[in-house]
Formats: structure tokens, sequence, C-alpha cells
């Protein structure tokens, strides 16, 4: 099992909550500053070449955050850097003030208003941390930007300066090149809106137990280590090709005649027992001889080349795959599919579209999980009144509301279940950003549930977790612009097999 404090996420005020736990069992929260403050220049000191840097520039804020700041600057002092504090403001906290007497005590520079072009060639963000409540304006505002413009390396104490740590971005903010957040995950780091400003990100463990996580954590990190963890899904010696799970895809049409194939090609990388294909009958000649354990269900097409009707019988399936390339087929048809669907059901693409406002009333008569795989255009036909700035949020609202596990597809893709629980994935890469790439998760996602008997939480965080990863990996190996959705399905086991 994963230490909570390795994987949750905090708010603000949750973080808050903590650290007044560790305070009233005993530290003092200049004993937690001075720990914190040595892990960063720890930290700092293994990712910056730090010899490499005439000047140091260590950007201390009015809170905590500056404390922090003015500990590393102190520490880099004592080993002989050159290092300066830029205090734009009289510290508001008698502890950071205090601190910045002990820096000048020790010969420390300080300098508030001068201009702060070419002072520096390494920045230490230390303006705000978590105690951010609202938009930067002047002096900081203005400090932000020129740091920034500098094109200098930014290391970020905790948050970059000008992020909430619920991940909204207030006025101007801190782009760094590395962040290093202290004790828990902030949630706002991992917002996509974050990421623009976030670099690298790392937590620095300040030893916090999870006994001093007292209050309920509902969004967590998806961590590698666990969702690897899930892989392979365990498969029993005696298994034959119907107890390892049976997934059928109903997808294709003429306009989009490849996503069958996409999906089936991420499916076979989830090894079902059976793979079912249900495309209109002018498909299978083309794709049977990629395909060769493929069962096709030819279906007759209607005349704007989509699927007319499903001859088969969708309760024999441990799951079903619907909407890939489907079109604009008939919303019967997926409210059909809804209906009589017995075993686990992802709905992607075409069938989120058709069925925007039908679609969440026929999921509630569903038994068997429900996964709806939206990016965030698709999520706001479902989902309009849900905002999107807050994407953690927004994906466990419309979990809780459709009774269907939810994975908002983005940078950072987001996992929630229908119970209230919230993954951020970690990893990704802008070169999944193609059209199809979609079409390959669902097909792994389908079989991966056709597999996992109501195991959806493994399935799922297996699946989006995998194919992200895959994507990075294969973004190493052929550039961002090489990973085409079939380099990704044929490169996913591969993957696997070298992680
Ligand atoms: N509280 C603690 O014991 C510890 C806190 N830590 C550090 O302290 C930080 C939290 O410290 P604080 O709560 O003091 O707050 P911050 O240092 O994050 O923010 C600085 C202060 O700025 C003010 N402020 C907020 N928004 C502003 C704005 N837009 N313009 C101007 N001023 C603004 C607030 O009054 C806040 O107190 C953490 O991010 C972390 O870096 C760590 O040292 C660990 C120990
Ligand atoms: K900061």
């Amino acid at each position: 099992m994963v230490a909570l404090s390795r994987s949750c996420l905090v708010s603000a005020q949750a973080m808050e909550q903590v650290e007044s736990t560790i305070f009233a069992g005993g530290l003092p929260v200049e004993a937690l500053m001075e720990k914190a403050g040595l892990r960063l220049v720890q930290a700092i000191e293994r990712d910056f070449a730090l010899s490499r840097y005439s000047r140091i520039g260590v950007l201390v804020g009015p809170g905590h955050n500056g404390g922090d700041a003015l500990v590393v600057a102190r520490e880099l002092l004592l080993a002989g850097r050159t290092v300066f504090a830029y205090c734009p403001r009289t510290p508001a906290k008698p502890l950071t003030a205090s601190h910045l007497r002990y820096f000048q005590s020790l010969g420390g520079s300080v300098s508030e208003g001068e201009a702060l072009d070419g002072q520096a060639d390494l920045w230490i963000d230390g303006l705000f941390g978590f105690g951010l409540t609202r938009p930067v304006t002047s002096p900081y505002a203005q400090i932000i930007d020129r740091i920034n413009a500098s094109g200098e390396p930014i290391a970020a104490i905790d948050l970059p300066s000008g992020l909430s740590s619920d991940g909204a971005v207030l006025g101007t903010a801190i782009r760094a090149r590395r962040t290093y957040c202290l004790g828990l995950w902030k949630r706002g780091l991992w917002q996509d809106a974050a990421l623009p400003y976030l670099g690298s990100a790392e937590r620095l463990d300040l030893g916090i137990r999870d006994s001093q996580i007292q209050m309920p954590i509902a969004e967590h990190l998806l961590l590698p280590e666990m969702a690897r963890s899930y892989l392979p899904l365990s498969r029993p010696p005696l298994a034959y090709k119907y107890s390892v799970g049976t997934v059928l895809a109903i997808a294709g049409s003429h306009q989009y005649s490849g996503a069958p194939l996409l999906v089936a090609l991420g499916a076979r990388a989830g090894g079902p027992g059976m793979l079912y294909l249900a495309v209109p009958e002018s498909l299978p000649q083309r794709l049977s001889p990629e395909l060769p354990e493929a069962i096709f269900y030819p279906c007759p097409e209607a005349a704007n080349g989509t699927i007319a009707d499903l001859p088969l019988d969708l309760g024999k399936f441990d799951a079903v795959v619907c909407g890939p390339g489907l079109g604009k087929i008939d919303p019967k048809l997926v409210e059909r599919v809804v209906g009589e669907t017995k075993g686990a059901l992802l709905l992607d693409a075409d069938a989120l579209n058709v069925l925007a406002d039908g679609l969440l009333a026929a999921l509630t008569s569903r038994r068997a999980p429900t996964v709806l795989t939206p990016h965030a255009g698709e999520f706001k036909r479902l989902f309009g009144d849900i905002d999107l700035g807050d994407r953690l949020t927004a994906a466990s609202e419309a979990a809780r509301r459709s009774g269907a596990w939810i994975v908002l597809k983005g940078a950072r893709s987001v996992v929630a279940s229908p119970e209230g629980s919230v993954w951020v994935n970690t990893g990704g890469s802008s070169a999944l950003a193609r059209g199809g790439s979609g079409d390959v998760l669902s097909g792994l996602a389908g079989a991966l549930l056709a597999q996992s008997h109501n195991e959806t939480q493994k399935a799922m965080l297996a699946a989006v977790w995998w194919h992200a990863a895959a994507g990075e990996w294969l973004a190493g190996q052929h550039t961002v612009l090489g990973v085409d959705p079939r380099t990704l399905a044929l490169g996913l086991l591969p993957f696997l097999v070298a992680s």
C-alpha cells in the first residue's frame, strides 16, 4: 500500500490542518521551516550545478514561503555561494522577519526596489506558497513578469508564486524550471492550468505521517508504481479463451474506417480472451488481415456510412466499448447498447456526443460498471454546467451525477469514481494530442475491464497510466511528432516489458 502522504492531494486549508496537527503535536514551526529549508537546499544543489551560476537571487515574500527562502539563502551563503535576497516588502510574519535579520547578520546582502534585470542567473522563488489568497498585484506582479521574461531558471518553493494551491492562476505566476512541493502535494499543481508554470515537480518529504492527515482524502496522484503493480492482470493457469475476458468494440463508419483497427490494437495489448468487432459491413475485409484473431459482426450501413443496426446479443460480453469513429450514428442504437449491455460498458467519442442529452438518464438503470472517457469538448457537451477550471472537482462531480467512472482526458488525465475518489495521472505527453490516441485508450481500457471482474479501479488506473506512459516512452524514441496512434498501440506491450 502506498503511503497516503506520497499520493494525497491537499488544498491550502487541508495543509493548514495538517500543519496545525504537527505544531500541536509539539514540533515548533521554526523546526519545520528549518527542515523544509534544508531539504530544499539539498534538492536545489542536486538539480542545479550551482557552481555554474555566478549570482543566485532569492525572492522573499511576506509570509513563511519567504521564510523557507531565507533558510535556503542563508545556507547557500554559508556554503560560499554568491547569493542575495530580494525582499520587495518588509516581511509580514515574524519568523520570516527574523530569518531576514539573521541572513543580514551573516553579511547576506538584501535588495529592495532595484531593477532586477541581469541581477541573477538563477532565481529561487519564495514569494508565495499556499498562503496566496488573491491575485498577485504590484510590486509582486511586475517582479514575476520581469523574472519570467529574463529567461533565467527559477526554482519554486512549494508552488510557483501566483499559482493558487487549488490550481487557479491568480493574475500572473512564476514559470518555474523546477517546483519543490513541501510535505504534501498541493492539488493545484496537478490541474492542467498549472502545467505552463510547474516545470518538473517533486514533493519534498517532511516526515508527515498518515496519522497526521486526519481529514478524509478523496484526491490522489495516480502513482506509476501503483498502476504498474496492477499489470499484467493476473491470469489463472487454467485459463481458457472465454474465461479471460471477452470484449466487443462497436466502432467505425465510412468516414472513420480506421478507428476500429485502433480500438482493436489497443484492446489486443490488454490481452482479452476474445475480441469482437461490430463494424459497418464494408469494413471487415479491410480490417481482418490486420486482426486475424478478431471475430466480426458486419453491420448494415445507413446512407451516411454509419452503422444502421446491431444484429447481435449485447448481453454476452464481459465488456463493451462503444463510440470510436461511429460518426452521426442513430442515437437509438446507442440507447440500445446502454440498455442491453450487461457487462462493463465504456462509452467514448461519438457515443458520448450522440447521447449528450439522453445519456445520463439511460445510465442510471445499469448495474455493471460504466465508464465515460470524454475529452474536454465532449465533457462540456455532457456536463455543460460543470466548470472545467478545476478538472479534479469537475470529473468527480460528473462521476457522482452519472454514477459512471469518468476519465477526463487531457495533458494530465483525471480518473473519477462514482464513489467520489479522484486520481490524476502524473505522466502524459503532447505526443498523444492526436486523433486516434483516444481510440487506443478505449480499446485498452475495454480489454482490461473485460478481465477485471468489476475491479474497475484497477482496470481504469492501469489503462490510463499505461497509455500515457507508453506515449511518453515512445516520444523519447520517435520525438513528439512520431507517436501516431498505431505506433502507440503497437508500442504498449514493448513499453510494459521495458518498464
Ligand atoms: N506554516 C508552516 O509551518 C510552514 C509553512 N511552509 C511554508 O510557508 C508557506 C505558507 O506560508 P504562509 O501561510 O505564510 O503564506 P505564504 O508565504 O504562502 O504567502 C505569504 C503571505 O502573503 C499574503 N498574501 C496572500 N496573497 C497575497 C497577494 N496576492 N499579495 C500580497 N500578499 C498576499 C498572505 O497574508 C500570506 O501570509 C508554504 O507554502 C511553505 O512554503 C513551510 O515552511 C513549512 C512550514
Ligand atoms: K513560491
